[in-house]
Order: structure tokens, then sequence, then C-alpha cells
């Protein structure tokens, strides 16, 4: 059962998923008590208990899913170098990305584990050509010595490699039998060196699963110390109604990066708005002083006037101790980013399954358009989507080349145009047909992102969508603008020339990790009426995520 990370969740329940009109990342968060089931208010430190639990409980699954890549034993229809290599080099916990910090207990990175199959692989074939050499009724001695000396290099140049003596001997075994007489003297005396050279380990050591992997001590978890992202984290999903048992290391890890980026925003922001709102109703020092804060995070000013009377109005009908007050501006702000799909705009924002997607990613040179088509390839083959690009920015040459070594990252075929300055719709054109001979589910088309001539750029895309129109009458077709979070409100200019080029369908918000412009999100969507659809926090494969208002407004204002 595949993962939506569109809809962040499984994909089986793809179909009622569509019929509700909030999807998971939506839900109304329990404010009150989020993990108790009761209806009654808990006291906080129930309310703690509970988050708690369900952090281990999380804790537990993500150790259990990660378990079986770690404790395999070698079965045995496993080729003897498989066998001998696996125990010695995979019985740690893995972590399944370069992440693993964000296991709240350290597991060693198996950094060694994929360049040692990929050495054990290239000795196996090496091997395999030695002996179709040497097997050869025309094997020339030269082959041979050469096959001979492409083994003995992979295994000096891998220490780790296990390719044991027994393996060498078995076969050496196999191997002299069909040596022509002439080679064995000189195979012999290479074989031995190799021999010598590759046995670097001694038996393997097949290490015990560390305790707090066994069911027992998993159940207890008593003296695991969880870091404050993960029980930060923890909490985020508890209260959205997620599941522990559904919940997987990337969607912690994305979390804690989310808030790690928007540090600076909320330091910020969070202290002093504490200060502030905790002193009853506001008074003009403190509306100046709110004023100037959420400028400062690039609210807006529009955005920041709503947010004022807003919260104005509520400490005038009732005075809120601060946590409170927070809890109360917090919605608001969710409130104002949900504002789109209370008129305009559907939330779910996933490619359709069986169908042809095609979204047009727009957006001006340099604000992450590349980096983030990379990434929702990754997302769409991760969902179990089958993906194309279409490399239409060829306005630049280094474009083309960019969006195809993206697209190799994530698996995902570009389709370019051979050719300097060829026709972007050219390219679209040709895309289109590649998806439909391929069935692509999703093609992601990149475009020049030129500003400096409006006219330039709205001919561009109306070609692009008439393109599409023809080629593609029944696709669902969707356009994004790509929106560097750094440029605070200048990024919004650039916003509106897009938004009156093309009918968007939402922003991408991009490099929101170590802004202290966090807050563009809200001028977005208050001054565009623009869904946000993604958010961008780094420059990995993984740092990308569909938005949730939720999480967004949480990492902003979480104490
Ligand atoms: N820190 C951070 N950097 C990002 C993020 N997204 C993109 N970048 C970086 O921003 C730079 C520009 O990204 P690109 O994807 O090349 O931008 P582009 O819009 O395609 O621009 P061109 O390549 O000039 O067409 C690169 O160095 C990316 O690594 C993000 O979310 N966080």
């Amino acid at each position: 059962m595949v993962f939506n990370w569109f809809r962040r969740q499984h994909n089986e329940s793809q179909e009622q998923a569509q019929d509700k009109s909030a999807s998971p990342t939506q839900v109304e968060p329990q404010t009150e008590s989020p993990v108790s089931e009761s209806g009654e208010v808990s006291s906080q430190e129930q309310v703690a208990d509970d988050y708690l639990a369900w952090a281990k409980a999380a804790y537990k699954n993500i150790q259990a899913k990660q378990r079986p890549q770690t404790t395999t034993t070698p079965s045995e229809t496993e080729s003897p170098t498989q066998a001998e290599a696996e125990p010695q080099l995979v019985t740690e916990a893995v972590a399944p990305s370069s992440e693993s910090q964000a296991i709240p207990i350290q597991t060693e990175t198996p950094q060694t584990e994929s360049d040692a199959e990929v050495a054990v692989e290239a000795a196996e074939q090496a091997l395999e050509e030695l002996e179709t050499a040497v097997a050869a009724e025309s094997a020339i001695p030269e082959i041979v010595a050469a096959e001979v000396e492409k083994v003995t290099s992979i295994a000096e140049n891998v220490p780790d490699l296990s390719v044991t003596a027994e393996t060498a001997e078995n076969r050496e075994g196999v191997a002299q039998e069909a040596v022509p007489f002439w080679a064995r003297d000189d195979r012999q005396a290479r074989l031995q060196r190799l021999m010598e050279t590759a046995i670097q380990e001694p038996e393997p050591e097949v290490r015990p699963v560390s305790a707090t992997t066994e069911p027992a001590a998993i159940a207890e978890f008593a003296d695991v110390v969880f870091d404050d992202g993960f029980l930060w984290s923890a909490e985020v999903l508890a209260a959205q109604g997620r599941r522990p048992e559904d919940v997987s290391i990337e969607e912690i890890t994305w979390l804690k990066k989310l808030r790690q980026g928007l540090d600076k925003t909320r330091r910020n922001l969070i202290n002093q708005l504490k200060a502030i709102v905790g002193q009853g109703p506001l008074n003009q020092d403190a509306v100046m002083e709110i004023e100037a804060l959420l400028l400062q995070a690039d609210v807006g000013v529009e955005a920041t006037d709503y947010i004022i009377k807003a919260l104005q109005s509520k400490l005038r009908e009732q005075a809120l101790p601060p946590e409170q007050a927070i809890s109360y501006l917090k919605k608001i702000l969710r409130d104002m980013l949900e504002q789109p799909f209370v008129e305009s705009y559907k939330r779910t924002f996933a490619p359709e399954k069986d169908t042809f997607n095609i979204w047009v990613m727009t957006g001006v040179n340099g604000a992450g358009k590349t980096t983030t088509i990379g990434k929702i390839a990754h997302l769409a083959v991760k969902s179990g989507y089958k993906c194309l690009i279409a490399a239409a920015d060829t306005f630049r040459a280094a474009a083309v080349e960019q969006v195809k070594i993206w697209g190799q990252r994530s698996g995902v075929e570009a389709i370019a145009n051979p050719g300097e300055n060829t026709d972007p719709a050219a390219v679209v054109f040709d895309a289109i047909a590649a998806a439909k001979a391929r069935g692509s589910e999703l093609l992601i088309v990149d475009t020049a992102g030129r500003l400096q001539n409006k006219k330039n750029l709205m001919d561009e895309l109306s070609k692009i969508r008439r393109i599409i129109d023809k080629k593609a009458p029944d696709a669902k077709v969707e356009a994004l603008l790509v929106l560097d979070a750094t440029l605070g409100q200048n990024g919004l200019r650039q916003a509106q020339v897009f938004s009156e080029a093309v009918k968007l369908s939402g922003v991408v918000l991009t490099k929101l990790d170590g802004t202290a412009k966090g807050g563009i999100a809200l001028a977005v969507v208050q001054q565009l009426g623009l869904p946000i659809r993604f958010i961008g926090a780094g420059e990995g494969i993984e740092d990308l995520r569909p938005f949730s208002s939720y999480e967004f407004v949480e990492a902003l204002l979480s104490g």
C-alpha cells in the first residue's frame, strides 16, 4: 500500500478522500485535548502524557518499520558472497534517509551499506566475467588477466567487501576446470593475489539487535529521551488526528526541518507577542508593537491589519492569558491561510490517479523552480505516479541540463529538445506525446521565467497552454508559481505579474529555511488570494512537502 505524499494518506483510501471536502492536512486540530478520546478537557499534564505516549508509539512503529531491513539473516538461497556480506554490513538500525539524526535515539548511519552492496555486485559481476572469459574456448591470456585484475582492484578498493577465501576458492574451483592450461599458472598467481588482498575482514560477526528494538523493550521505552523536535513533531501530527502507526520518519524529519527553518521568524515573533497579547485588551502601544513584529516577518500591511483587528475584537470580549491569546492568534492565521479554499480553490492538490495531469511550473529564475520540479517528481514517484518532466525552459541551455539532473535524481525522465533556443511549445508537444505513449499520470512542465517583458511571458505561457489544450484536451491542467520566500514583499510583486499572465492554481513557497520572512505566506494568501500548495525548506530532494496551514502556523508560533 503506497503512501500518497500529496494527500498524506495511503493510496487505498484516495477515492474516499476525493469525496471529502477536507484533506487530512486540513483536519481541524483538537486544541484542548488532542489525544484524549473521552471528550473531557484534560489537564495540561494529562495532555503532555498523551502526547508522550503517542510519540513513544510512533517511535516504536518507526523502529519496527526499519527492523525488517536491519536484522536480515542470510537465506539459504543467497550466494555465499551475499550471505557473508550482509550481516556484517546491515545489522544496525537503518534510517531510511540521510537524515537519520531525526530519530531521537541515534543509530549508526549505514553509509557503507549501499557502497558495499554496489561493490559486492561489482565483484560478483567481475568474477562472473572472469569465469566466462576463462570458460570460453577462444579466451586469450590477456583477457583473463584483465578480468582478474578487475576483480583484484575492486577488492582492494573496498576494504569492507566480504569476498572471502571460500568465495574465491569456490569460484576458483569452478573456474580452474575451465581454464585452458596455458592460462593456468598466470591466473593462479593472480587469483592468489586476489585472495590475499580481498580477505580483509575476519568472519563476519552478527551483532545482536539492540535491546531497544526488541518487542518487549519497545513496549516500555521507559528511559528513552526524545528530543524536542521529535516531541513537537509528534504533537503536531497527533493533533491532526494522525495515528502513530501511520507516521513515518520522513514526516517527523520534515516537520523538524520546517520548524527549524522558521526558527528565525518564530524567535522574532513569539516571545514578544506573548508578552504583548497577555496583557489584556490591546492598547495603542500594543497594537503598534504587534504591527511592527508582523511587518518585520513580512506578513504585509493588509494581512497585519486583518490580524490585529481580529485579535483586538477577541481581546475586547474576553481577557485571555498569554497561551490562550496565542492559541487564538494561531486560529486567526490558520483561517487566513485557509481562506482561498472557502471560495475559489479545491483543498486537495494531488495528481488524480489514472488521469493525465499536467502541472505547469512558473516563476522567475533563481526562485527554486528546477529544484521544486525535482522534488515534486520525487514525491510523485514515491507516491506511485508515473511521471515525466518537460524541459521547456529553453531560454537557458543550462536550465535544460539542470532539470535533467533533477529528473535523474528522482528517477524521472526529462523530455528535452536538442538545440539552443528551441520553441518551448514544441518541447511541450513532444513531452505530451511521450507521456501519452508511456501512460504517464503526471507531466511537470518547466517554463522560462523571464519577467523583463510581461508580454513575452504571457505569450510564451499562453502558447504552452494552447498546445496543451490541443494535444491533451482531457488533461487536468494546473499552473503553479514558485516563489522565493526570502524575497519577502518583493516576491509579491513578481507573483502579481505571473498571476496576470496565467491562471494560477497556487504557489510553491521555497527557501523557508533560514529566512526571517516566513510571514510572506500570509501576505501571498491575503493579498493575492492564492493558496499555498507546497513549501520548500532546504535544498535536498526530501525538502518539499504539501502545505498544511496547521503545521505551518504551529511551526511559526509554537514557543
Ligand atoms: N535553502 C534553500 N535553497 C533552495 C530551496 N529551493 C531551491 N533552493 C536553491 O536555490 C537556488 C536556485 O534554485 P533553482 O531550482 O536552480 O532555481 P530556478 O528557479 O530553477 O532558477 P534557474 O535555475 O536560474 O532557472 C539553488 O541553489 C537551489 O539549491 C529551498 O527550499 N531552500
